[in-house]
């Protein structure tokens, strides 16, 4: 396939008639702040808009509201009036170049493209080109590893992920910055030639007006005075310099919003409301998981690429190292010191071994190894995910996949609930296994001239009585182990997604991540022990 430098010679191969966007009475606010009053108007079909605006004014978030990232009643940010997009009628799709990129670093160069073709806006068309077509077109290695490519290479392969799902308008945020002037103007380039190859409507916000001007058919200034956006005429594109001043944003909103955090009982009121819509969260997930779980992947091979991705992080060969240690320091410590400590020991042993050998194994089967198992995996796999959505969430991968309509509960949340089922009963087995080895090692050093074979029929006598292979209470150790990895999972994933401003947000993400869920863990074992112990003599 030809490059784009070599198609901008030739005709046009638009695929598709581009559509306008009209904004009718949009307005955003930040706080109580205005970032835009009401605002009618269209954005041109085919063509290039640039909308440029000092730093600080509003850009990347009017941009993220036209993208449909931004909720009309956020926290900080809400808006009103309407964004639409080609006629009423029309299915359509907004696809967007994010300034950090947002690539999803756990797939290849060639698969981040295929995911954007797998979710393309009509997948009853064939696909226009295939991913190893847009990297050569774009000129985008597909051997290197997606977090080792450059920096144009990286804004290469945003580019060819965003058109290749097909979008309809084609949103570029801040695409030169932190660019050299010549790399920024080769970046221009490369954005007026995808434009003219792919006849998309393009709208680009910057406050790199010198670069973008020269490709730009159309410029709207983001006026913070007037929280408008002006039209400027080609014939005063050079004034644009003088109208960009930076913006110092209300600081009385923040102040107030500040110091409102700062008093005691807010502060308090504040952890309360927090921890109620967690809960309520929480608990909303679980009971509405079923409907959560059916299929809303294009291809089973994007539900099995996300599922390993999580089997790998909660199950991998590191968790294995932790439970296996955990399982023999309890399997251990048990066996040996309970008997190595007991009251008159030489009297009371040959009385009391067989019934402590059951004990311990039924302690270890139904309560220790279970609790410890699944304290670990909450704190280390939680952790894992946490960190691994927190990511994904502060790199905008998120909002990446949100414009390709894959929601972050199908495809994160889902994969993440799937991979503890799978992982913890499997890691909680391994601990025991380990555990139950090291007791009848520790008790035929400790008793050798009682052997194995006496260690083997008392260990197992309550668990599997009667020789029997399903041990007794199976099912409320399943029950555990499956509830304690579940509320892990959703509580890492919450955690992650919650928003995210800086790197220090995702190491708080994390460390809440382990606090609350080895919390929630040891409830779910106490609540279950209530019921669980009830019956047994
Ligand atoms: N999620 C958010 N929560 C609270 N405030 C926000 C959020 N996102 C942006 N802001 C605030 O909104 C204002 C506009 O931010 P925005 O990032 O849109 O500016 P910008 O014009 O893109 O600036 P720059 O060119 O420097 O990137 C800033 O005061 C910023 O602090």
């Amino acid at each position: 396939m030809k490059s784009v430098d070599e198609h901008s010679n030739e005709e046009e191969v638009a695929t598709s008639k581009p559509s306008s966007m009209r904004l009718d009475a949009l307005e955003i606010k930040l706080h109580q702040d205005y970032l835009l009053r009401s605002t009618n108007l269209t954005i041109a079909a085919g063509e290039i808009t640039v909308i440029v605006g000092a730093s600080g004014a509003g850009k990347s978030v009017l941009l993220q509201t036209l993208a449909g990232l931004v909720s009309r009643k956020g926290d900080a940010i809400n808006w009103s009036g309407e964004i639409a997009i080609g006629s009423a009628n029309e299915r359509s799709r907004v696809g967007i170049v994010f300034q950090q990129f947002a690539l999803f670093d756990e797939l290849s160069p060639t698969e981040n493209v295929q995911f954007a073709i797998d979710h393309r806006k009509d997948k009853s068309q064939a696909p226009s080109s295939t991913a190893p077509e847009w990297l050569g077109l774009l000129g985008i290695p597909s051997r290197t590893h997606t977090s080792s490519l450059s920096g144009g290479q990286k804004q290469r392969l945003a580019i060819a992920r965003t058109l290749a799902g097909d979008p309809d308008v084609v949103l570029y945020d801040e695409p030169s910055s932190g660019l050299d002037a010549a790399t920024g103007r080769e970046v221009a380039k490369l954005i007026r030639q995808t434009h003219d190859r792919f006849g998309r409507t393009s709208v680009i916000v910057t406050h790199d007006y010198e670069t973008m001007l020269d490709i730009a058919d159309h410029v709207l200034f983001l006026d913070p005075k007037t929280q408008s956006l002006v039209n400027i005429p080609r014939s005063e594109f050079a004034s644009v310099a003088n109208r960009i001043v930076s913006v110092s944003r209300s600081e009385g909103v923040a102040d107030s919003a500040f110091r409102a955090t700062q008093s005691w009982g807010n502060a308090i009121r504040g952890l309360v409301d927090r921890f109620l819509i967690q809960l309520g969260q929480v608990t909303l997930t679980a009971v509405s998981l079923p409907w959560t779980l059916r299929p809303t992947f294009p291809t089973i091979r994007w539900a099995l690429r996300f599922f390993l991705h999580y089997l790998r992080l909660v199950g991998g060969a590191s968790a294995w190292a932790y439970l296996i240690i955990a399982g023999l320091i309890v399997g251990f410590t048990t066996t040996y010191f309970t008997l190595r400590f007991l009251p008159f020991r030489t009297y009371t042993q040959p009385l009391l071994i067989d019934e402590l050998l059951a004990s311990i194994g039924f302690a270890l089967y139904r309560v220790l190894v279970p609790v410890l198992a699944t304290v670990l995996i909450a704190a280390r796999c939680g952790a894992a995910v946490a960190a691994d959505v927190g990511v994904k969430r502060y790199g905008g991968s998120i909002d990446a996949m949100k414009t390709f309509q894959a929601t972050p509960r199908s495809y994160l949340l889902v994969p993440i609930a799937a991979a503890f089922l799978v992982a913890t009963p499997v890691l909680e087995t391994l601990a025991y296994v380990f555990a139950r080895m090291i007791s009848a090692v520790t008790f035929s050093m400790m008793h050798e001239e009682i052997g194995v074979h006496f260690w083997r029929q008392h260990f197992d006598r309550r668990v599997v009585p009667y020789g029997g292979w399903i041990p007794v209470g199976f099912g409320w150790v399943t029950m555990k182990n499956l509830a304690c990895g579940v509320a892990s999972g959703v509580i890492g994933y919450y955690r992650g997604l919650s928003p995210k401003q800086s790197a220090r947000d995702v190491s708080d993400a994390i460390t809440s991540t382990v606090l609350w869920s080895t919390l929630c863990v040891l409830v779910i074992h106490f609540a279950v022990a209530l019921f669980e112990f009830k019956s047994i003599d």
